[in-house]
């Protein structure tokens, strides 16, 4: 629908803005033009709808040169919504939407008939502004300006719609209304959409291809999934950007980390320890990143306390969580800042493992019992029956830094090593009689500071999963010895 054959050009006869830029735009597409500051994007947009010419290339709309269309026929087929919106101010919202209809207008008079008035209306219905339509423009917010003049765009009725920077005055909510309108008008009446765009997670959600321009000249051109790959944006961009997964939707998300603050050296040496018979509170100076599957904080979050909580082993509660956040709350610990776990265990009987040396500078703690023993490989054999909080409880601290996989991979090696502690005891599954795993009631973090150095992987044979699999046996181990001890006391 819209072809760039070659296009340079600038405003200047010295030197060219746009540098040779070659694509086509493809009818009911949401096509995105990213880069820096300065790197030409505007530039190629007023090239793109003949508000400025180019040096060397064309454009062309269909099979016609824009060059070749008067400015009343191509306002039928494009429309433009720039960067900075001159409005007239002393106009109302309904005579701004209403110039949008001149290139349908014939004679000097420019008289609107009914047909007109209908575009007009549903333009401002589309774009949420009927209800302040009588009002001055320079009565309306910035957000609020930025929508008139979108459906002063939409009246002109056209095939391509050319925004430069859409979303920059509107709030997060408007932001996302105005790209699903457009998304739904692409898909619903063809519209094709060309827009600047500075927000990288907008611009990934939305568009189906997007330009990475950098210094007037194409860096990368493709879907958001193979141009938003960090390296190339960090290049661009210069500065760090991480690239994850959105969680509900298949598109890159990015996200920008500032530079870091000078951490305490020898965190897990100086970590604050609280230990009584109802709580172990280890706290670090501060967040350090989590994989979790604890009652509190699970999942992949960051956390500054690590709470074990001895409870009875009849606990019982319909709303753990709220009930386990309260009571955090009642001793002053911030939960939205904790990673918290339940225990039947005695907490006197838990296990610590400190190893600081070349290879990895971690911390463990474990609380074991294992009345709830369970041999995973068969527990599909059997009904589950109610879970007591009989439980094996691991936390496994690291400074250093972990990508996400090296992450997974320490929860793998720790389970691994602890179900090796169990076999090496010979702990039952009483209802399968074979060999247990874990119990069915186990949690673990996995939690790192995120500074110095970095392990690329966890699992059992790298430096760091050495250390957690032999530090996590170790304290399995130490905290089942306790906790049998404990039983042959009582028995
Ligand atoms: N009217 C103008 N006259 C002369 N030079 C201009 C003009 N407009 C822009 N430039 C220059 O052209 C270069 C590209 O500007 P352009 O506005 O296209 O960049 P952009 O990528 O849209 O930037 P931004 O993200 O800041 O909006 C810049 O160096 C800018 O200074």
């Amino acid at each position: 629908m819209l072809t760039i054959e070659h296009i340079s050009g600038g405003y200047t006869n010295k030197e060219d803005v746009v540098k040779d830029i070659n694509l086509n735009i493809n009818k009911g597409e949401i096509f995105g033009i990213l880069g820096p500051n300065g790197s030409g994007k505007s530039t190629l947009l007023k090239i793109l709808h003949a508000a400025l010419s180019s040096s060397s290339g064309r454009v062309l709309l269909g099979d016609k040169d824009i060059m070749d269309y008067s400015s009343k026929e191509l306002a039928k087929k494009m429309a433009v919504l720039p960067q900075h919106a001159e409005t007239a101010f002393s106009y109302s919202v309904r005579q701004v939407v209403e110039l949008g209809r001149y290139p349908y207008q014939k004679g000097w008079l420019g008289l609107t008939t009914s047909a007109d008035e209908e575009v007009i209306h549903q333009a401002m219905q589309e774009t949420n502004v009927l209800h302040f339509a009588e009002k001055s423009v320079s009565q309306l917010s910035g957000g609020e300006k930025q929508r008139v003049m979108l459906a002063r765009a939409l009246a002109q009725e056209p095939d391509i719609l050319l925004l430069d920077e859409p979303t920059n005055h509107l709030d997060v909510s408007f932001q996302m209304s105005l790209l699903d309108t457009l998304k739904s008008w692409t898909r619903e009446k063809g519209l094709t959409v060309v827009a600047v765009l500075h927000d990288l997670n907008m611009a990934s959600m939305y568009c189906h291809r997007v330009l990475l321009m950098d210094k007037g000249k194409e860096k990368a051109l493709g879907p958001p999934a193979k141009v938003m790959e960090g390296n190339l944006l960090e290049e661009v961009y210069e500065t760090a950007i991480t690239r994850k997964e959105h969680p509900d939707v298949p598109s890159p998300l990015l996200s920008l980390t500032p530079s870091k603050e000078e951490r305490s050296m020898n965190v897990l040496t100086n970590i604050e320890k609280k230990t009584t018979e109802e709580i172990i509170h280890l706290s670090v100076p501060f967040p350090f990143k989590t994989c979790s599957s604890a009652v509190i904080g699970s999942g992949i979050g960051w956390a500054s306390h690590f709470v074990n909580r001895h409870v009875p082993y009849d606990y019982h509660c319909d709303n753990t969580e709220e009930e386990f956040r309260q009571f955090l709350q009642q001793r002053d610990i911030d939960d939205a800042d904790t990673v918290g776990m339940m225990t039947a265990a005695v907490l006197e009987d838990a296990a610590f493992r400190r190893f600081s040396t070349e290879d990895a500078d971690l911390l463990i703690m474990v609380t074991a019992g294992t009345s709830n023993a369970v041999d995973a490989a068969r527990a599909h054999t059997h009904q589950s029956v109610k879970e007591t909080a009989g439980t094996i409880n691991m936390w496994v601290f690291i400074d250093g830094t972990l990508p996400d996989a090296a992450f997974v991979q320490a929860l793998m090696t720790a389970t691994e090593a602890k179900a090796k502690s169990l076999a090496d005891f010979g702990i039952m599954d009483e209802r399968t009689k074979t060999i247990a795993t874990g119990t069915s009631t186990d949690s673990i973090v996995v939690a790192a500071s995120q500074q110095g150095k970095t392990h690329e992987y966890g699992g059992t044979v790298t430096p760091l999963g050495r250390q957690i699999g032999r530090g996590v046996y170790e304290a399995v181990t130490e905290s089942l010895s306790a906790y049998f001890r404990r039983k042959e006391t009582m028995a």
